[in-house]
Formats: C-alpha cells, sequence, structure tokens
C-alpha cells in the first residue's frame, strides 16, 4: 500500500490498573483492617506487660543500680541531642512548624531529663529532686508534641526564620528556667507532695491522650503521623501510667522507662525515616500513594510515549512522500523497489516497472492554471491507487513524471494494467466540467530480468519505452 507505515515500536506495557472486582475489594478491606488491629494491639502491648507486672511483681524487688541508671540516661542524653538535631534539619529544610515544635519538644525533654541522671547519686538524701526531672521533662516534651499537632499542616515557616538564633536561644532560656523551676520545687516542701509528681504523670497522660484524638479527629493521613506517632503517642501514655504505679528502682518504675524509651525510639525511627527520604513529616507518602502515583506518572509517560510515536510515525511518512499526491517520493520508492528486486532475484518471482508521464502537462498549467495542474496531479495518483494492489509502489519521480513498480507481474500483465491507468485517466480525471477535455499519458514498461538485471537497467528501459510511446503519438502503452 502506497501510504502504509511501519510499526517502529512494539505496543506499550499495560499499566496494571488497582484491583477492582468485589472479592479483591474484599479482600483489601479486611486487610486493612487486620492491618489496623495489629497496629492496635502493637500500640497496646505495654497495658499487657504493666498488668502482668502490677499482678505478679514483689514489692521487695528492686534494682538499684546507680551507674546502671547513669549509663542509660547518658544514653538516653546522646540519643535526644542526635535526634533533635536530625529534626531541626528537617525543620530547616521542609519548615513544618509541626517540625519546629517536634525538635523543641525532644531538646526540651532531653536537657530537662539530663539533671534526672545527674542527681541519681542523690537518689536517697533529696529523692524529689533526682525524682522530679523525669516527669517535668516528659510533661514538657508532650505539650511541645500536642501543639505541634495543633500547627500540623500549617503554612512552612519562611526559610530566613528557621534558624533565628533569638528564637533558638530564647527557648533554651525557659527551658533552663524549668530546670532551675524543678529543682526548686524539689527541694521546698511542695516536692515531697505526692500530687505534684502525679499532676504531672496525669497530666503527660492526657496530653498523649488527645493527641492520638486530634490525629484521628483531623483526619491527618500521613503514614509517619498515623503510625509512628499515634504508636509513640500511645506509649508515652501508658509510660505515664507505669511510672504512676511504679516506685523508684522498682520493676514497674524500671518498665515504665522501657516503655517510654520505646515510644521515644519509635518516633525518632519516624524522623529518621522522614529525614531519609522528603524531610518532611506530612509529604511522607504511604505506599498506595506511591503505587497510585507510580501510576499516574506511567500513564503519562506511556502517552507522551505515544504521542511521540505518532508524532515519529507522521514524520517518517512525511520523509518518505511526497507532499501533493501522497505517492511515495522518488528516495522512498528507490528503496523500497529495491528490497522488492532483491526479493524477485531471490524467489524468481517475476517484477515489473511502469514509467509514466502525463501529455502535455505544461499545456494544462498554461491553460487551466498551476492551480488545476496540481489538482489534475492528486487526482490523478488517487485514481491509479484504485486499480494498483496494495503491494505496487507508486512514486512520483518529479513535475508529471511517475514510476510504477508492480511485483508479481510480468511484462504482458503490467502492459494491461498500464493500459488499464491509461484508461482510468483518460476517463476518470476531471479537473474542469467539460467532458470533452479528457487527459492522456505515455507509459513504458520493462520487466526485471528480462529487461535488465538491476533496478537502474529497467528504469532506464521503461523510460526508453515511455519515449517511444510519444514518438508513436502519445496516450498508449509501449512494452517492447
Ligand atoms: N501544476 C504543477 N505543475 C508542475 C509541477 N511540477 C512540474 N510542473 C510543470 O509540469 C510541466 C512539465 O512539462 P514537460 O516536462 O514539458 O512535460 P509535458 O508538458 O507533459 O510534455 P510532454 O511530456 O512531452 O507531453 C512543467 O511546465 C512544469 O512547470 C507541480 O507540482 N504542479
Amino acid at each position: 500500500m502506497l501510504l502504509d507505515s511501519t510499526q517502529y515500536f512494539d505496543r506499550p506495557s499495560v499499566v496494571p490498573p488497582p484491583d477492582t472486582g468485589r472479592i479483591q475489594r474484599t479482600i483489601r478491606v479486611i486487610t486493612q483492617v487486620y492491618s489496623t488491629f495489629l497496629l492496635v494491639l502493637f500500640g497496646l502491648l505495654p497495658l499487657a506487660a504493666i498488668a502482668y507486672l502490677s499482678a505478679f511483681q514483689s514489692p521487695a524487688l528492686l534494682f538499684e543500680e546507680h551507674p546502671f541508671h547513669e549509663l542509660v540516661i547518658w544514653v538516653a542524653t546522646l540519643e535526644g541531642l542526635f535526634v533533635s538535631y536530625v529534626t531541626w534539619r528537617c525543620y530547616k529544610h521542609s519548615g513544618e512548624p509541626f517540625l519546629r515544635w517536634l525538635t523543641l519538644g525532644f531538646l526540651g525533654f532531653t536537657l530537662i531529663y539530663l539533671p534526672h541522671g545527674l542527681f541519681t547519686g542523690m537518689a536517697h538524701e533529696h529523692m524529689w529532686l533526682f525524682l522530679l526531672y523525669g516527669p517535668a521533662s516528659r510533661l514538657f516534651m508532650g505539650v511541645c508534641f500536642f501543639v505541634g499537632l495543633l500547627s500540623y499542616g500549617a503554612a512552612v515557616d519562611p526559610a530566613g526564620q528557621r534558624g533565628r538564633v533569638a528564637y533558638w536561644g530564647g527557648w533554651l532560656a525557659v527551658v533552663g528556667l524549668i530546670i532551675v523551676a524543678v529543682g526548686v520545687i524539689a527541694l521546698s516542701p511542695l516536692g515531697a507532695h505526692p500530687a505534684v509528681r502525679l499532676s504531672m504523670e496525669i497530666a503527660s497522660l492526657v496530653i498523649a491522650l488527645l493527641g492520638i484524638v486530634v490525629v484521628f479527629a483531623r483526619g491527618i493521613r500521613s503514614p509517619l503521623m498515623t503510625t509512628f506517632f499515634t504508636l509513640s503517642l500511645a506509649f508515652f501514655a501508658q509510660s505515664s501510667i507505669a511510672f504512676v504505679l511504679g516506685k523508684p528502682w522498682n520493676h514497674m518504675w524500671w518498665l515504665a522507662h522501657v516503655i517510654f524509651a520505646s515510644g521515644f525510639f519509635l518516633l525518632s525511627y519516624g524522623v529518621v525515616s522522614a529525614y531519609l527520604t522528603t524531610r518532611a513529616f506530612s509529604t511522607v507518602l504511604s505506599q498506595e500513594e506511591l503505587m497510585a502515583q507510580l501510576r499516574m506518572s506511567n500513564a503519562r509517560t506511556e502517552s507522551a510515549l505515544a504521542e511521540l510515536r505518532a508524532t515519529h510515525e507522521q514524520l517518517e511518512h512525511q520523509a518518505a512522500t511526497d507532499w501533493l499526491t501522497g505517492a511515495a517520493n522518488r528516495r522512498d520508492f528507490l528503496a523500497r523497489t529495491d528490497v522488492e528486486i532483491s526479493r524477485a532475484a531471490r524467489t524468481g518471482a517475476p517484477l515489473s516497472l511502469l514509467a509514466l508521464d502525463l501529455d502535455h502537462f505544461k499545456h494544462i498549467n498554461d491553460r487551466y492554471g498551476h492551480q488545476a495542474g496540481d489538482d489534475l496531479l492528486k487526482k490523478f495518483v488517487s485514481q491509479m491507487t484504485t486499480i494498483l494492489r496494495p503491494s505496487d509502489i507508486i512514486g512520483r519521480f518529479g513535475g508529471d513524471e511517475f514510476v510504477i513498480a508492480l511485483p508479481d507481474t510480468t511484462r504482458e500483465v503490467a502492459a494491461n494494467i498500464g493500459e488499464r491507468c491509461r484508461i482510468q485517466l483518460e476517463n476518470n480525471v476531471k479537473i474542469v466540467q467539460d467532458p470533452r477535455v479528457k487527459f492522456g499519458m505515455c507509459i513504458g514498461v520493462a520487466e526485471f530480468g528480462l529487461d535488465g538485471n538491476t533496478l537502474e537497467q529497467c528504469l532506464s528501459i521503461a523510460d526508453e519505452r515511455l519515449y517511444r510511446a510519444k514518438e508513436a503519438g502519445r496516450n498508449q502503452v509501449v512494452a517492447m
């Protein structure tokens, strides 16, 4: 076929759509419910440990090991400082107010908690000085996290403000004041009042629970928030319960430390994950969201590729086609006919060529105008294709000169086809209303193998016969 185009690319790979069947949807819902159930179960594990210990712990059993306690606090301090720094880096990058409060919470906790370790040696003489820094540090952190939660999703802080010394210095001063205030209260008679410690523990518990409620009430969907942050809050709340039930150095007291540390490490892990990915808590995506985005960008790539493919085909077609008539241009005709000649040489199948030239085309142009001449050329090619087979190739060599390659066709049959072409032009190609105006053409025929062994030789013989047709009075086919 003249205007066919070659398919250069494989079909685009199909992006699998999300599960659509009813069974898949049901399995999906069940899986989601199950994963939520597992998370809740994991979040409530500390309660099981607390219940177990309250039932079976011996009141006489204490683990008062000062160096171990000091070591643990030093490790916690280093971890706290590191996670505060990482959180601050995330905040510097994203400007999320939530991360500002998270940084402050981590840093404040670490600094207020430090004296709890430093005063380990005074655990007996100044028990409250030793004890009160624990709940105070956790309460400070809880308040910061809660305020951060309320500011979650608010407009990001301007880049210039994120590292302001005055801001961070101001908060460090507040933390310093808290450390001093806790010390003063601890050393005063008020410090010994159980209400002081209890009120801080209960406030931490309530604020952590409120935090969980806020996450769900606000419909916050970021995986870091719904998984790591809420789990940590759950752990903090349960650590407060254990601290209320525990007594210094008994196992419940140590368990409370472990529960709190688990929440702290979990949240640290969330921060580190944010740091290693988007450096923001809100823009870390869930696997489902990532898959959806991947599907969308795949679809975009596929459609861009299809467009590119279509443009490429169009350009290929344009480069191979005569712009006026749609016939193959000389280069494309020669390339395609060469392939057919090789095939004919290989298989021994016949192949013929027709060289065509419209009669008095210059005169037609002069008489009816160039536009009408163009019209004639277009209609001529279009009429020829009604006679030719899809495997035949028609090419325009210039002006009113055309060549047709007829694979699997002997010279005799080609001469007949040429005659049909000539009659078709004479009877069916019109550019003016007058039925008396008819056009003719000269055709020279040559067969590969009979008249020449190369395309050039065959073309030259066909051309020679075409000129003989002209000399013999035009509008005829010459095949011998
Ligand atoms: N309308 C039109 N005319 C063209 C185009 N290309 C070439 N021509 C004209 O076609 C004419 C060809 O003239 P000749 O080569 O003398 O051919 P002829 O008039 O058919 O003479 P014979 O072949 O001897 O019958 C010239 O006048 C060209 O200007 C084209 O794309 N459109």
